[in-house]
């Protein structure tokens, strides 16, 4: 198939790869030109604009977005439906909110374009050996485009979730998630820290991933980001975030659904992008008010 690709950073870049190493050609946009130059060494398409790249597609075109979510994923949208003709497609692959999503869907069905919300999952190292999809869209037009998927993807690593928004919606639970292992990740790693015992983290990592319980990819991740740093002295602990966690919990709240462990994530990222809080401040002001406990001076 060949795919007008905007948006070559991390993700795109391999994504794209993954693709021409599959057979699929590729047109490249990007805003940064270095990118797109990149990605012709590597035997793309190069177009140096929106249209130019419309324009070196067939019929019907298809359009693939890996851009961050939100204002850039809207105007390309903008730009693209003037370009674009009944029976075109566009698959937005990146983070949107799956609102946002059936939104696009609704306006550009008006105008006879196919959208389809794509959540992929898999970081770098899955868009260039083999990804993860959750695909929302018309299931007669994702037949069309489901080789794509099934050749850029890790063995099954992709499904049709249902109609516009549902995949965007699925990838969105599933960050939730990601945020909920992570954290209980880390907060096993910090227990172990503070024991009386000289643990090598890397060694337990290793083991943990070897038929344990809770073996996976984000222990192989841990095993190998303590091999680089062994106490992780190089970084901080500030754990920052997209959005899809607080989507998560927001849409948790929305449908009453206890969902304790991916919140309590959200506010520990939170709470690590602070060094002090005034909320500290002030149960330490009480508690110095009604017990006399000591408090630290700023
Ligand atoms: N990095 C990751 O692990 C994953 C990211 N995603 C999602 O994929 C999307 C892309 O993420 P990354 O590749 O990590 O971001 P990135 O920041 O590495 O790359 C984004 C690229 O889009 C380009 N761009 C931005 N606005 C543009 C526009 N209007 N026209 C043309 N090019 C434009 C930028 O120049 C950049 O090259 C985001 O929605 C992100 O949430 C999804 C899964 C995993
Ligand atoms: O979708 C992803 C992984 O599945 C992206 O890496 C996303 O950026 C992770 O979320 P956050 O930045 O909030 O940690």
């Amino acid at each position: 198939m060949k795919i007008g690709l905007i948006g070559l950073g991390k993700m795109g870049y391999n994504l794209a790869l993954n693709m021409m190493e599959h057979k699929h050609q590729i047109v490249a946009y990007d805003l940064d030109k270095n990118a797109v130059a990149r990605l012709q060494n590597e035997g793309a398409e190069a177009a140096g604009s929106i249209s130019e790249m419309v324009q070196k597609l067939d019929t019907p075109r298809i359009v693939w977005l890996m851009v961050p979510h939100g204002k850039p994923v809207e105007n390309l949208i903008d730009q693209l439906m003037p370009m674009l003709s009944k029976g075109d497609i566009i698959i937005e692959a990146g983070n949107s909110h799956y609102k946002e999503s059936i939104a696009h869907a609704e306006r550009l069905e008006s105008q006879g374009i196919h959208f389809f919300d794509v959540g992929t999952s898999g970081g770098m190292e899955g868009a260039r050996h083999g990804a993860c999809y959750m695909i929302g869209g018309d299931p007669e037009v994702f037949k069309t485009i489901e080789p794509v998927f099934r050749d850029t993807a890790v063995n099954k690593g992709y499904v049709y979730t249902g109609r516009a928004g549902s995949g965007h919606f699925a990838k969105m639970v599933h960050n939730g998630v990601e945020y909920g292992m992570m954290a209980s990740i880390g907060e096993g790693f910090d227990i172990l820290e503070r024991s009386p015992f000289d643990f090598d983290f890397a060694e337990i990592a290793r083991c943990w991933s070897n038929g344990s319980v809770i073996r996976g990819w984000l222990m192989e991740l841990t095993e190998s980001a303590f091999r680089a740093d062994p106490r992780l002295k190089q970084i901080k602990g500030v754990m920052h975030s997209s959005g899809e966690g607080k989507w998560t919990v927001d849409e948790a709240l929305d449908l009453g659904v206890p969902a304790p462990v991916i919140a309590l994530s959200l506010m520990m990222r939170y709470r690590s992008e602070e060094d002090d809080t005034f909320n500290g401040k002030v149960v330490a002001a009480l508690r110095n008010q009604f017990g006399g406990h000591a408090v630290d001076k700023a």
